[in-house]
């Protein structure tokens, strides 16, 4: 089977079934109702761009399907003080553990370890996944449109809306993007890299963003790697960025998101 994320999505839901057998869906809601408030993951991104920087989403993965292992050893910890001490806004972590090597540890890590807001970057089907993801802390989820029917997609947004969470909702094509528009977030994040074929264009971005509504906000999504790759994306008009694996295969994480950040 060549569609990577089917695959990924058929273990997905196998996962969220034993997962939600094992802990009851009241169970994790009330974890994440009285868990402590999240950070403001939108308000981050916005003040970054207001102060004129790129707004850095900056990724934490040990490995990926199209990248195979990406950083060994991997401490997610240090990685986190280094892409805050380099001024990133927030940071995406991936917590799938059969093709990125995640764990939601890594998540808590990264986060204890820095002020900086986190995604949960994982593959939502759903609610169960919501609150476990606000019971361990993470303050945004990403919903990839992709994956999920439009009735879907709204429940997961009303979860996480309903526990002050912020939702990047991920786009790959001009009808995702409309769909994606019938949501409220604000957050519109434009995936250059095909999931079904794993293929990275930045042309994707170049025709979608300019289709965005100024009311939202555009984040350029993967195979962002040089400084110009950032400029031509703030061009498209996206100023927030999600970048993971470049900046992962450096020795020096914090001079390549520094350098990242200060290209335009
Ligand atoms: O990265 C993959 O191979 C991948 C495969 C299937 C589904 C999702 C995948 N990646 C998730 C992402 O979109 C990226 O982690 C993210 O946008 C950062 O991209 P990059 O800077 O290219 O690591």
């Amino acid at each position: 089977m060549s569609d990577t994320l089917a695959r990924i999505l058929a273990d997905k839901y196998e996962e969220v079934r034993e997962r939600s057998a094992a802990m009851p869906l009241a169970e994790v809601e009330s974890q994440a109702r009285h868990a402590s408030p999240p950070r403001d993951f939108t308000g981050a991104l916005c003040a970054a761009v207001a102060e004129g920087r790129v707004g850095l989403i900056a990724e934490i993965k040990r490995a990926s399907p199209s990248g195979g292992l990406i950083r060994e050893p991997f401490e997610p910890a240090e990685l986190a003080r280094a892409y805050e001490a380099a001024g990133a806004a927030c940071l995406s972590v991936l917590t799938d553990a059969p093709w990125f090597q995640g764990d939601l540890g890594h998540m808590v890590q990264a986060r204890a370890a820095c002020s900086l807001p986190v995604l949960r970057k994982d593959f939502m089907v759903h609610p169960w996944q919501v609150f476990e993801a606000r019971a361990m802390g993470a303050d945004a989820i990403l919903l990839i449109l992709a994956a999920l029917s439009d009735e879907q997609a709204q429940e997961l947004e009303d979860v996480a809306r309903s526990l002050d969470m912020a939702v990047l909702a991920e786009v790959h094509d001009q009808r995702e993007l409309d769909r994606a528009l019938g949501l409220e977030t604000r957050l519109i994040g434009v995936n250059n890299r095909n999931l079904k074929t794993l293929v990275t264009d930045l042309a994707t971005s170049d025709e979608l963003i300019p289709l965005i509504p100024a009311d939202r906000i555009p984040v350029g999504e993967s195979g962002i790697r040089t400084p110009e790759d950032v400029r031509r994306m703030c061009r498209a008009g996206a100023r927030c960025l999600l970048v993971g694996e470049h900046l992962l295969r450096q020795p020096d994480v914090e001079a390549a998101a520094r350098e990242l950040i200060n290209a335009i």
